[in-house]
């Protein structure tokens, strides 16, 4: 990664492709590429009624990088299959611009396609044109840093070559928003702090908007320009905070671990007063 120095200045100017560097929030938009309206989940089984979502309001404008935070079973994955369209709500409106992309934990690849042929399957399914799609594949598989890998087995990738192969198969889908569900929480540090660094490359370079869902309160902070803190069941929104680091950010960055330390007070808070009221 290049960090550039300007001659004669004692403080380092960092280059605009810094993949540490993450942007201020844009302008609110007129047009949100996402848009929750007083969003209420409740599931209904044989074992009775889960309330998972309470009165959501939450919109994030086009290029925005949004994360969202909460205990264990608050909701986050129920907001995002919401956002995904893959289930309705009970009460409000959700609606978001295109086909959203959703990247899990787990790389969820075809074992039996190779990696070109998972995302190509991405490009189809999106209606790019049969002859489009090895160029397009081999763009994709550029932008995450994997050229040249398209005939290369799921098995044969190692895990975090597999979740790149993966925001590549996310990226082909449409791009515009891209939903990540905690898509980092299974590789080792090392390799999630390379991660950090490829998203916010891949995200500032794309334009994509993203909502991140993460337990992980320091890579909220290293990552979002948005925090966004969920209450524990049913999910209501709790805190919000902008993160307005201007230089470069890592995991171990004072500023980071700071705002991450005054968020995860009010995340205990939170708990603490769900355990006692239970
Ligand atoms: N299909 C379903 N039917 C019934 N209850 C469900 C269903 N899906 C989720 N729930 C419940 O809704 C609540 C919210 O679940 P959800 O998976 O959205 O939480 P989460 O914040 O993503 O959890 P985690 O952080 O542990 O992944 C949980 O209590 C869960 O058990």
């Amino acid at each position: 990664m290049t960090i550039v120095l300007d001659a004669g200045e004692s403080s380092p100017q960092f280059h605009p492709d810094d993949p540490r560097v993450v942007p201020p929030l844009p302008e609110p938009a007129a047009t949100p590429r996402v848009q929750l309206d007083r969003v209420s989940k409740v599931y209904r089984g044989s074992r009775g009624t889960v309330p998972a979502l309470d009165t959501i309001d939450l919109s994030v404008a086009p290029g925005e990088f949004v994360c969202l935070l909460g205990a264990s079973g608050c909701g986050k994955s129920t907001l995002l299959n919401l956002i995904a369209g893959l289930d309705r709500p009970s009460a409000g409106t959700v609606t978001a611009e295109g086909r959203p992309a959703l990247m899990f934990q787990e790389s969820a690849l075809f074992p039996w396609l190779t990696a070109g042929q998972n995302i190509s399957l991405a490009l189809k399914l999106a209606g790019v044109a049969r002859s489009d799609r090895p160029g397009r594949v081999e763009e994709l598989l550029e932008l995450v840093r994997l050229p040249g890998t398209a005939s290369r087995r799921v098995h044969e990738l190692s895990g975090g070559q597999r979740q790149r192969v993966a925001l590549a198969r996310a990226l082909a889908q449409d791009g515009s928003v891209l939903l990540m569900d905690e898509p980092f929480a299974a590789l080792d540090a090392i390799t999630r702090d390379v991660m950090h660094d490829e998203l916010t490359r891949i995200w500032k370079r794309t334009g994509s908007s993203v909502v991140f869902v993460t337990h992980n309160v320091r890579e909220a902070v290293r990552l979002g320009q948005r925090v966004v803190l969920l209450s524990s069941r049913p999910g209501r929104i709790v805190g919000q905070w902008a993160v307005d680091i201007a230089g470069p950010r890592t995991i171990e960055h004072p500023e980071v671990a700071g705002l991450a330390a005054e968020i995860t007070v009010r995340l205990r808070e939170e708990i603490a007063s769900h355990a006692r009221t239970r």
